[in-house]
């Protein structure tokens, strides 16, 4: 599913109407009705579409036409349906126009009543501030909501106010308790404040062929899609089918690390873990790690070459191998990294094993001149927005807004990487400008250790042999399905969930994916 802009989308439909004849007004009927029977589909179990109450504000452009299109819909199939028409200040309940002089009074009884309030104001054409008496009128139903909580706001295409290129807000806008996008989702949906604002995200169809969308190349990462790259797991297979993924992580103080993300990496799939660490560590990993083999490296005293030697040596046959959670910042690791990424670039492209370097390993490069020019084509960085600002020479990088997009897409660029910028919805960009924007986000992520759980199941995919923008699309997405399993499951709320939790649940998000409806 791709995300738009405001110009993409304004192109698609011209495409449309040129190409296929699909004028503005089929393709709002086509909204109107999809954002119906998406409607219907989303009612809650108890409820009836009989007797229902519904209050459509109506605004001047297209957005309007299609809440009117749906209200037809929705009166057809037994609802009580009032439009009220802001620009005229008009009103209609069950398409009868109320008297002019009482329409204040009757909205306000409208909107005591209303089981549901649609908010078709303002689409992708907001053009200016709100008007003073559209905020005014959102105002009053926000106040409704508050004052009864069942109360639902449906945004039709986008909670009006909202930029849909940048995911700023307009004071007046409402959050909404679910978005019916149209065609396909905006692109200010996926940056803060504007990602609070749409509650649940349905995506309705307005009949636009498919190969209209070939050019665009954002991404949203859903299960649907992430569902059609999983690797195939063939009867007739063993744990070599599966690959090899070494690790080169954890070290004294932070033992986790590799426990973390080699489990990962197993529970994603790969078929043989193994950890590069020293015999100091070996006896934390041997009793909590059953299932890893190990590299056994000298103590971090020895030379850095002795270090880097003893991984390399055995690194034949490994198709992935991830760099850095854990390793600590000492000038001997940055050495021991170094050397590694300089085998890594010497073998031939067939027998160099795919790169994850996260953590430890971006903060030891991030001190050195064009560090970049030191990692293997097609090797994937996954830093936070901290390891980002570094590695960027000290800028400040936001956790979740529209900046970070155009940031992402330009240093995948000048660094010839596949960049994960995490945050809130994470952001996926390659060297030849394709882009993927996770949707999903759970502050109960926010916790040490989960970074190093994706940094190992991206680790994990690309032992399967799966294209490192497909393993980290996929990865990405498990991790954040994975959460919202957990914390549902077992009503964790936005906090106290532990890396670890994740680990045994990522087997049945990955088997969620073939349900997704998103
Ligand atoms: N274009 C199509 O073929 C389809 C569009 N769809 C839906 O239409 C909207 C976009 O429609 P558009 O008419 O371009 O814009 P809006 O309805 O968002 O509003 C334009 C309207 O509002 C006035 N205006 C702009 N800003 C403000 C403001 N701050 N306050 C008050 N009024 C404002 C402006 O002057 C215009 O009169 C899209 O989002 C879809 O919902 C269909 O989905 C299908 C085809
Ligand atoms: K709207």
């Amino acid at each position: 599913m791709h995300i738009v802009t405001v110009s993409e989308m304004k192109e698609l439909e011209d495409q449309a109407g040129q190409k296929y004849g699909l004028t503005s007004p089929i393709l709002m009927n086509n909204a109107g009705q999809s954002a119906a029977e998406i409607f219907k589909s989303k009612l809650l179990p108890h409820q009836k579409l009989t007797g229902l109450r519904i209050l459509f504000l109506i605004g001047p452009g297209n957005n309007g036409g299609d809440g009117l299109v749906m209200a037809d819909h929705l009166q057809k199939a037994g609802v009580i349906i009032s439009c009220y028409h802001w620009k005229e200040h008009t009103l209609n309940i069950q398409g009868k126009e109320c008297i002019e002089a009482d329409t204040a009074s009757i909205l306000e009884t409208q909107i005591q009543h209303a089981d549901y309030i649609i908010d078709a104001l303002l689409g992708t054409g907001r053009s200016r501030s709100m008007a003073d008496d559209m905020r005014s009128l959102l105002a009053r139903v926000k106040q409704e909501r508050t004052q009864r909580p069942h109360l639902r706001i449906i945004a039709i295409d986008l909670p009006s106010g909202l930029n849909a290129d940048t995911g700023e807000v307009d004071p007046g806008s409402i959050e909404a308790n679910r978005t019916i996008t149209l065609a396909c989702p905006k692109q200010g949906f996926f940056f803060f404040p504007g990602r609070d604002y749409i509650g649940e995200l349905s995506v309705g169809s307005i009949g636009l062929p498919a190969e209209l969308e070939s050019p665009l190349r954002t991404e949203m990462l859903s299960g649907k899609l992430v569902h059609t790259l999983l690797p195939e797991r063939p009867l007739n297979s063993n744990k070599g089918t599966f690959g090899k993924a070494m690790l080169l992580c954890g070290s004294l103080p932070y033992p986790g690390s590799a426990y973390l993300a080699g489990s990962a990496a197993g529970r994603v799939g790969g078929g043989l873990v193994t950890l590069a660490v020293t015999e100091k560590m070996l006896s934390f990993y041997a009793s909590s790690f059953h299932e890893a083999t190990f590299v056994i490296l000298p103590e971090n005293d020895r030379e850095s070459f002795e270090r880097s030697n003893a991984l390399i040596e055995k690194l034949e046959g490994y198709k992935a191998l991830l760099i850095g959670p854990g390793l600590g910042q000492s000038p001997n690791t940055r050495e021991v990294i170094l050397q590694v990424l300089e085998y890594v670039r010497s073998l031939p492209q067939e027998k160099r094993p795919h790169l994850v370097v996260d953590a430890d390993g971006l903060n030891n490069l991030s001190a050195l001149e064009r560090w970049w020019t030191l990692l293997p084509k097609g090797t994937i960085i996954t830093p936070h927005p901290g390891e980002m600002g570094r590695l960027s020479g000290g800028i400040k990088v936001s956790g979740g807004n529209f900046e970070r997009l155009e940031l992402a897409r330009q240093k995948a660029k000048e660094w010839q990487v596949n960049l994960v910028l995490k945050g809130a919805c994470t952001i996926l960009a390659d060297p030849q400008g394709r882009t993927r924007i996770n949707w999903w986000g759970n502050p109960a992520l926010a916790t040490a250790g989960t970074g190093d759980v994706l940094a190992g199941m991206i680790t994990g995919f690309l032992a399967q042999k799966m294209d490192p923008f497909d393993a980290a699309s996929v990865a990405i997405y498990l991790h954040t399905a994975t959460a919202d399993l957990v914390t549902e499951e077992r009503h964790i709320g936005r906090a106290g969930l532990l890396a670890s939790d994740l680990l045994p649940s990522i087997p049945n998000a990955l088997v969620n994916t073939g349900d997704a409806e998103l």
